[in-house]
């Protein structure tokens, strides 16, 4: 037989069926999805605990991921494909770079490692410690956040300090309400699964998980690139307040707008309130009820 597309399924970090797009060659199957229009290529591999990316393809004899040690390649690889299903279904974005590029995710990176990232052209995963997170690609908000940060840096260019830096924070995380819409938590898929109800951070409550919620509370340090998933809290209020205001859909619309036509490298929280208002504006009209819930919002937390 030639190689092929295959369909085969797998089970999560978290125990979740989750159905694969793989891809069959001479005996061994591969999680590499070659269903996406435009020639967009999804691919997971395995650090196998080292730190080398991007590692090895991962593998599977029959097609059947239903091995424990298989379930954070198993949602890496799902999980990167819902996140490039939506910005091409919702917001016409082909890949993080809107050229069809191809998507590739490393799982099981490092030791114990209790931190994920984007490193400039891949999506890396850590497995977790067990205590303080389960292996991170478990959580579609985690994965979506992450892969955000790819669109913000192929977009906007947010700086990674201070107000831009918290910006391009809460950009990944307002991203990774859309993708994951069923609660304003982020990471409580794998964070401490050893605890129930807790999350990494809130957007409707920032202060849950110590985040300031208004620019009276900002939060002026030089650790953490200038409290950049601390002050993230203050423009994840507003992004709550204007979704629970004017609607997921309409929020989408003019998230993605302000990201890729209005911000830029240096932008900060007040450019943000600008370029959300000009989008509110573009699409709806400047006297229109959503321009003046996304300026409301804003209000709310101090930006002006
Ligand atoms: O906010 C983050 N990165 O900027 C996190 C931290 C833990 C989850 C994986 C990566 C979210
Ligand atoms: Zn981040």
């Amino acid at each position: 037989v030639t190689a092929s597309a295959t369909s085969g399924y797998g089970y999560g970090v978290n125990g979740g069926y989750k159905a694969l797009n793989t891809y069959y060659s001479s005996g061994t199957y591969y999680l590499y999805d070659v269903t996406k229009p435009m020639s967009g290529v999804i691919r997971t591999t395995t650090a196998k605990n080292g730190t080398s990316i991007p590692g090895w393809y991962s593998v599977d004899s029959n097609n059947a991921w239903t091995a424990y040690s298989q379930g954070a390649d198993v949602d890496a690889h799902y999980n990167a494909g819902k996140v490039y299903d939506y910005y091409y279904n919702t917001h016409n974005r082909n890949s993080y770079d809107n050229s069809g590029s191809t998507l590739t995710s490393t799982v099981h990176y490092g030791s114990n490692y209790n931190n994920a990232f984007w490193n400039g052209s891949q999506m890396v995963y850590g497995d977790g410690d067990g205590s303080t997170f389960a292996p991170l690609s478990g959580a579609l908000d985690v994965v979506a956040h992450e892969l955000t940060h790819a669109v913000t840096e192929r977009t906007a260019g947010l700086q990674y300090q201070y107000q831009s830096g918290a910006l391009n924070e809460s950009m990944s995380d307002v991203f990774g309400y859309f993708l994951d819409s069923g609660d304003w938590l982020m990471g409580e898929d794998v964070y401490t699964p050893g605890v129930g109800g807790d999350a990494l951070r809130s957007l409707s409550n920032p202060e849950a998980y110590g985040q300031p919620s208004h620019m009276n509370d900002y939060v002026n340090t030089s650790s953490d690139n200038g409290g950049v998933h601390t002050n993230s809290g203050i423009p994840n209020k507003a992004g709550y307040l204007t979704i629970s205001s004017i609607g997921k859909s309409a929020a989408e619309k003019i998230y993605y707008r302000a990201l890729t036509v209005y911000l830029t490298p240096t932008s900060d929280f007040s450019d943000a309130r600008a370029a959300l208002l000009q989008s509110a504006a573009d699409y709806y009209g400047s006297g229109s009820s959503t321009y003046n819930a996304v300026a409301n919002a804003w209000n709310q937390v101090g930006v002006y």
